[in-house]
């Protein structure tokens, strides 16, 4: 079955359809969905899902999928709002917020919200890590300030970036759901 995933972010669609691969063939749309300005990522991603469905038109379900870096010494600065600070004030100088802090824990959150026009299921994935100097190349976003294990995401293969991180979870929890779904 098809899932679409409305979204602008190319990197969550590739990541979601490696990690599908057999289970549900993955399409994206770019449909711009309103982001509701909300502390919570499940409630901002089951709006938008519930939008995208509505907009786009077809019968087939829709994926929407809300991540935050929740930085500890920011009191969880820039959470929900990552898209737009990633956009304005961009990593290099996010770093350099960061790095004068003793403590430099960090999560990503992530919440995949499933909308089918009966129902909307979310499903949840978390990573811990710390924020540390830019490093690699490889995945997107903040995945060069985030380091797991001894490596930055964006020192990670897709592969290994989607065994362990906040997405992969919440994908392994979808993909667990949607095989007996309907
Ligand atoms: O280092 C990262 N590793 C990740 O795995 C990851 N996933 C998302 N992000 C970034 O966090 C914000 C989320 O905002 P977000 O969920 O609204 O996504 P977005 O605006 O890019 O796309 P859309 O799905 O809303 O269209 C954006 O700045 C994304 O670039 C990540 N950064
Ligand atoms: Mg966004």
């Amino acid at each position: 079955m098809t899932v679409r995933f409305v979204t602008g972010n190319e990197g969550k669609v590739r990541e979601a359809r490696a990690y599908l691969e057999g289970i549900a063939t993955v399409e994206q749309i770019e449909y711009d969905y309103t982001e509701v300005q909300s502390d919570s990522l499940s409630e901002i991603a089951r709006r938008g899902a519930r939008e995208g469905y509505e907009a786009t038109g077809n019968d087939e379900p829709v994926l929407v999928g809300d991540t935050g870096l929740f930085v500890d010494a920011l009191e969880g600065f820039p959470g929900p709002y990552s898209a737009y600070v990633e956009d304005t004030v961009g990593i290099e100088r996010l770093w350099r917020l960061v790095s004068g802090e003793e403590n430099r824990r960090a999560r990503f959150r992530t919440v995949l919200a499933f909308a089918d026009g009966d129902r909307t299921e979310t499903f949840e994935g978390e990573l811990a890590g710390t924020i540390v100097a830019p490093r690699g190349d490889e995945g997107f976003g903040y995945d060069p300030l985030f380091e797991y294990n001894g490596r930055t995401l964006a020192e990670m293969s897709l592969e290994e970036k989607n065994a362990i991180s906040h997405r992969g979870r919440a994908l392994a929890a979808f993909a667990e759901w949607y095989a007996n779904y309907e």
